[in-house]
C-alpha cells in the first residue's frame, strides 16, 4: 500500500520552530546513569526500552557501544513514539530501517503494523536483534539483514539488474514506502548522497497505478546542526551548499521536524539531534537529471558539476568551472542565455538553475565535439 496517505495527527507539540524562533525539544530531563570503564560506555541499568531479551543478552556479553559505528541508541520512549508518529508509520507500510541497533525504533514501527526490513552492520547487535524479534521474523513482518547498508543496496541493485536481464522480476519485498533511521551522525552526508540518486530502486510505486513512478519519504534522525543545514537553507542563503542542491534535485520538500536533546541517546553524544523529513519527488515531477532534447545528463555528472561549482564558495561560479570540463566562452554564453549575472556565486543558484546550466553546457560541448570529429 503505497498510495499517498494523510499523516496521522502528530503530537500536538509538533513544530519546527515556535513563533519566538525557539525549537521544540523532544527529550525529557530524565538522565540515564551510565558508567565509563576504560573510556568506553556501557549501560548501568535497563536502557533498551521494552527490549528485555536484548538487554539481558547485551549485559551478558558486556556490550560496549562503538563510536566508530555511531552507536548512540535512542532510549527515550517519548522520542521513539514521536518519531514514529511524525513518520506516519502505519499498517501496510513497508519501511527500510537503516542501523536497527537494539531494535528500539523497530519495535515501535512493528507495533504500528508496518512491515520492516532492518539493515544492521554490527555482528553483536545483529545476533541480539534476531533473538529479540524471533516471532516477527517468523511471521515475515520483519526481515533482518546483517550488512553495511550501502554495500547491501549496491549488491541488491546488481543482483536485480542480472535478474531482469535474464527475464526475471525484482523482489517487491525490497521496495519501500519509507526509510526511517536513527543514523550514525558520521555517515549522514554519505548516506544521502548514496540513497537519493537511487530512490527509484529503493521506493515502490503506488499500488494501483503501476505506470507511475515511486515516490517515498525519508525520515532521518540527524545531528541537529546538519538537520538545520539540510532542511532550512535555500538558494541565496550564505550557507547554501552543494548538498542542498543535491537534496533539492531529488526531494520535493525537506522539513526540520523536531529537536532531540542529546540526553535522549545512550551514550549521549556531544551534540543534540533532530528528526528531518525528505519527501522524494515522484517521477512525474522529477527534475530533469536524464534526457532533455538530445542531451543526457546523469546524476553522477550533475553531482560532479555542482561540487565543482561550489569548490571555492567565495568565488564566482564561472571561475570555478575548469576548462577541461566546459570552455570559458561556453560558460559565459550559457549564463547569459539563462540571465545569470556574470558575478553569480555558487550559493545564488537554485537546483533548477544548475540543471538548466548543465544541460545547456553539455549540449554545446556535444555539438563542439561532433563538429571536430
Ligand atoms: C545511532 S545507532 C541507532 C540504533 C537504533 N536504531 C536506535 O535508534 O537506537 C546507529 C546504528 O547503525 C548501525 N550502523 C552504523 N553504520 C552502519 C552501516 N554502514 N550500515 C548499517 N548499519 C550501520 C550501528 O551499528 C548502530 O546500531
Amino acid at each position: 500500500m503505497a498510495s499517498p496517505r494523510p499523516r496521522p495527527n502528530p503530537p500536538s507539540t509538533r513544530c519546527a520552530a515556535s513563533p519566538s524562533g525557539e525549537r521544540n525539544t523532544a527529550a525529557s530531563d530524565e538522565s540515564h546513569e551510565t558508567k565509563r570503564r576504560d573510556g568506553e560506555y556501557y549501560p548501568s541499568k535497563v536502557l533498551w526500552p521494552g527490549i528485555e531479551k536484548t538487554d539481558a543478552y547485551l549485559r551478558k556479553m558486556d556490550f560496549r557501544a562503538k563510536k566508530s559505528l555511531g552507536q548512540n541508541f535512542m532510549i527515550q520512549e517519548n522520542v521513539l513514539s514521536k518519531t514514529v508518529a511524525y513518520a506516519g508509520v502505519q499498517k501496510g507500510d513497508r519501511v527500510l530501517e537503516i542501523g536497527s541497533g537494539t531494535g528500539n525504533l523497530t519495535r515501535y514501527m512493528l507495533a504500528k503494523g508496518a512491515e520492516v526490513v532492518c539493515v544492521e552492520k554490527d555482528d553483536r547487535l545483529h545476533e541480539a536483534f534476531v533473538k529479540e524479534f524471533e516471532e516477527e521474523v517468523k511471521s515475515k513482518r520483519l526481515k533482518v539483514v546483517h550488512a553495511d547498508v550501502m554495500r547491501w543496496l549496491t549488491e541488491r541493485d546488481r543482483r536485480e539488474r542480472e535478474l531482469v536481464a535474464s527475464g526475471g522480476s525484482v523482489d517487491q519485498m525490497l521496495r519501500f514506502d519509507k526509510v526511517v533511521a536513527n543514523l550514525p551522525f558520521n555517515i549522514t552526508t554519505d548516506l544521502l548522497k548514496f540513497l537519493l540518486p537511487r530512490c527509484e530502486s529503493v521506493f515502490r510505486p503506488p499500488t494501483g497505478s503501476p505506470e507511475s513512478r515511486p515516490s517515498g519519504d525519508v525520515f532521518l534522525l540527524l545531528q541537529d546542526e546538519a538537520a538545520q543545514r539540510l532542511c532550512e537553507c535555500r538558494a541565496g542563503d550564505s550557507n547554501y551548499r552543494a548538498m542542498n542542491v543535491l537534496v533539492d534535485c531529488f526531494c520535493s520538500s525537506r522539513e526540520y521536524l523536531f529537536k532531540i536533546d542529546r540526553k535522549a541517546f545512550f551514550p549521549a553524544p556531544n551534540v543534540d539531534g533532530a528528526l528531518a523529513h525528505f519527501k522524494i519527488r515522484p517521477r512525474e515531477e522529477a527534475l530533469s537529471v536524464g534526457q532533455v532534447g538530445d542531451t543526457v545528463v546523469t546524476s553522477k555528472q550533475f553531482h560532479t558539476f555542482v561540487n565543482q561549482c561550489f569548490s571555492r564558495r567565495r568565488k564566482m561560479v564561472k571561475n570555478n568551472i575548469p576548462s577541461n570540463m566546459f570552455g570559458a566562452d561556453e560558460v559565459a554564453r550559457v549564463m547569459e542565455e539563462l540571465d545569470l549575472g556574470a558575478e553569480t556565486r555558487p550559493q545564488d543558484l537554485s537546483c533548477e538553475q544548475y540543471l538548466s546550466m548543465l544541460h545547456k553546457l553539455q549540449s554545446l560541448k556535444n555539438s563542439r565535439e561532433a563538429e571536430s570529429a
